[in-house]
């Protein structure tokens, strides 16, 4: 029976198609599904056309509507047919005799390059080339290649080339699988290490051993999962076509679905990866796979930072799972609220601002002459962290990571102090965050655990406590945990060892490296905000790492920044660029704009209201709103994303935020992972824009930004 399949490609188009087009391709889809080929291809209203000047004669156009024409891939043998490009009838011809369609010998996936771009630039580029062996892949062997999957022609037009720039005027024309090969080899990764992360997840779904046939399309597009939906009713493809932004419920790339479709792991897993790559994604479709084979009255805990975040998992989750009582099996809350909700307590958590108080009325209490920074850090990162209960367990303590002594003769006011301060807030009624994780775990462990799965999303900051909750809350069987982190996204200082707390992942841990959502100028500017910073992997915290090596396949306008005067001024400024974004389509819901405080966030609502723009300051309950710009703090923006932002307010004095920064005297390390923490949180601010960033501030600049060439 024919059909029609999608093309990524295809899909990237769709929020730009109009619905009347929309609808063409789902009549065609139709026609598919109920004609034979022949009949297809007499069909007067689909008006399949082979084309004269065609580079490659299985690449054939049909009609879409009145004046537009699909591009689809017609294989001589088999009866499925790819829709690779919907564009107005000139642009689709032109494109079309264009195109060369081919099967990759490695991971047997079709593969579709404009041979004659290529093939126009390649003569071009040869004139101007250096000698071979200052060419970019002079260091690479043909075996090396051809067992990568890259062909003699794309070999003969890689061998050309001479730097990484001219690479990415190549890449758009490439075929697919090898031009991702060429370029992890340009960005640094070593055969080996291309052949492991990226040739051989795609090899994982095909299982012969026999040689390609090049004319087997048939099993070619099955074996091209990453980037070709075979579309199974008219349901999906109805959502498909409605749901355009929702492409990463049809196309994992094959890394993801290695990760996400494992069918079990012996221990807790986990995977990283940098901004956009995916992570809550892979986390998403984990939870799936889950459910589908969950025993009756088993259930699963998806758990996250923010509010926020848990209504964008929550929203997501309803995009991938259509059936509702099973998504119920599915409880979605943050760690906080986790605990807060085992304990079925009435007492309230206290704000942070009452705390310093609190520490200052304690320490009064026992003649305690630490200050209430110190007194609230060592029982954060010290008490906390190693869960002490006795002032013998603390006395012994090792303070690992503290930048200040604090001999074993001036432990015991410290520890009155806090005594006092848990003991006065059991009295007033009041409980602090981590102290309720820590109540919590002690009823799970005498209890037992609630869940039979528990998958973290935004994991970089969870302190050791919410760390053995989670632990708690699941067996200690296959499957247990599944992680989602960033170590260079952490905002908050908790910085934990998963071994410490009984959670190890070694061997079971996979990093992404392809980023989705900004693009590359976005995503490497933003990077420069960090470069060369250490960060502790999750695992294990002697290993360093840097963000090299991920890498944006979407290209666009690099980020915007704007240096005023005044606030005022700067004000102004954003009310211009927010305007400007509307004026070339941008819609209302798919801005954000992001500020170190509050107090900044409201004056931007009051600005861009009175210019008329609706804008509103972020909630959970309110995410995706359609009619309004969300407006929120860089730490409420952690997690989402938006297809502009606006960073306003980065001046010296703002970020890094003097308060937020332990001083040097009180505590060395802690003043160097406060700074790290605010670096961070730029970062993040940052890698939220997917098309649009634009960062401003007045007088001057952050010293942050000075590393990103401002
Ligand atoms: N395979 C895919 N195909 C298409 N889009 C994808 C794919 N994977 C992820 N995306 C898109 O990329 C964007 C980023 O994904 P996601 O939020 O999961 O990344 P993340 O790693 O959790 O990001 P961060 O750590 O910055 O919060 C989203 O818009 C998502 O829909």
């Amino acid at each position: 029976m024919p059909r029609l399949a999608f093309d990524i490609d295809f899909c990237a188009q769709l929020p730009k198609l109009q619905g009347t087009v929309r609808k063409g391709v789902f009549d065609a889809w139709e026609k598919f599904e109920r004609l034979t080929l022949n009949q297809l291809f007499k069909d007067p209203g689909l008006k399949l056309e082979s084309l004269k000047e065609a580079r490659d004669r299985h690449i054939r156009t049909i009609r879409i509507d009145q004046g537009t024409r699909g591009v689809v891939l017609a294989p001589d043998s088999g009866e499925t047919y790819v829709l690779l490009r919907v564009l107005p009838h000139d642009e689709a011809n032109a494109w079309a005799v264009k195109q060369k369609a081919s099967i990759n010998a490695v991971t047997r996936a079709v593969e579709i390059r404009d041979i004659a771009v290529l093939e126009e630039l390649t003569p071009a580029y040869e004139r101007i080339a250096p000698e071979p062996e200052q060419r970019l892949f002079a260091k690479i062997s043909d075996g090396d290649f051809a067992a990568l999957g890259v062909d003699g022609t794309t070999l003969r037009q890689a061998r050309v080339l001479t730097t990484a720039d001219q690479l990415e005027a190549f890449a758009p024309y490439f075929p697919q699988d090898q031009r991702e090969v060429l370029e992890y080899l340009a960005a640094g990764f070593t055969v080996e290490e291309v052949w492991r992360d990226v040739v051989a997840v795609n090899l994982a779904a095909s299982d012969s051993a026999e040689p390609v046939n090049p004319g087997d399309y048939e099993t070619a597009i099955r074996h091209s999962r990453a980037r070709i939906a075979l579309v199974t009713g008219s349901e999906e493809l109805r959502e498909i076509l409605d749901k355009p932004f929702a492409a990463w419920r049809v196309f994992l790339h094959p890394s993801q679905h290695k990760v996400a479709y494992r069918a079990s792991y012996s221990g807790p897993a986990q995977v990283t990866g940098g901004p956009g790559t995916g992570k809550t994604v892979v986390a998403l479709h984990r939870v799936r796979h889950l459910l589908r084979h969950l025993r009756d009255g088993d259930r699963i805990l998806l758990t996250t930072y923010t509010n926020a975040l848990v209504a964008a998992l929550r929203a997501g989750l309803a995009e991938l799972v259509d059936d509702e009582t099973l998504r119920d099996r599915v409880d979605i809350v943050t760690v906080d609220a986790f605990a807060g909700r085992l304990l079925s307590t009435s007492r309230r958590p206290l704000r942070a601002d009452e705390e310093t108080v609190r520490w200052q009325q304690a320490a009064r209490a026992v003649g305690a002459t630490v200050s209430p920074q110190f007194l609230a850090q060592e029982y954060k990162h010290v008490v906390l962290a190693q869960d002490l209960r006795t002032y013998a367990q603390y006395e012994s303590a090792e303070r690992k990571g503290r930048g200040n002594a604090l001999p074993v003769a001036a432990r015991p006011p410290v520890w009155s102090a806090v005594e006092e301060f848990t003991a006065r807030l059991a009295t007033d009624g009041l409980r602090t965050y981590l102290g309720t994780c820590v109540e919590a775990t002690d009823l799970l462990e005498r209890t037992g655990p609630r869940y039979r799965h528990v998958v973290v999303d935004e994991a970089q900051d969870l302190h050791p406590a919410q760390w053995r909750l989670l632990r708690a809350a699941a067996p200690g069987r296959p499957d247990d945990l599944f992680i989602a982190g960033d170590p260079h996204q952490r905002i908050y200082d908790n910085k934990v060892s998963l071994k410490a707390v009984g959670i190890k992942v070694a061997g079971r841990s996979t990093k992404m490296r392809k980023n989705y959502r900004s693009t590359h100028e976005i995503l490497s500017w933003s990077t420069a905000l960090l470069v060369g910073r250490p960060f502790a992997e999750l695992e294990d915290d002697t290993r360093h790492e840097t963000l090299l090596g991920y890498r944006s396949a979407l290209h666009g306008n690099g980020p915007e920044t704007h240096a005023a005067d005044t606030s005022e001024a700067e004000l102004t400024a954003l009310v211009a660029r927010v305007r400007g974004w509307l004026d070339d389509g941008v819609a209302l819901g798919e801005i954000g704009v992001s500020a170190r405080f509050n107090r900044t966030c409201d004056q931007v609502v009051e600005r861009l209201t009175a210019a008329g723009i609706p804008a509103r300051r972020l909630r959970a309950d309110r995410l995706g709103e359609a009619h309004a710009v969300s407006v929120g703090t860089m730490h409420s923006f952690k997690g989402l994303e938006y297809r502009c932002v606006a960073v306003v307010g980065v001046h010296d004095g703002a970020v890094p935020f003097p308060r937020a920064v332990t001083p040097v005297g009180v505590d060395r390390l802690q003043h160097e992972a406060d700074l790290l923490a605010e670096r961070c949180l730029l970062f993040v601010a940052c890698t939220r824009a997917r098309d649009g960033l634009y960062v401003s501030w007045a007088g001057e600049p952050s010293p942050f930004l000075l590393t990103a060439g401002v």
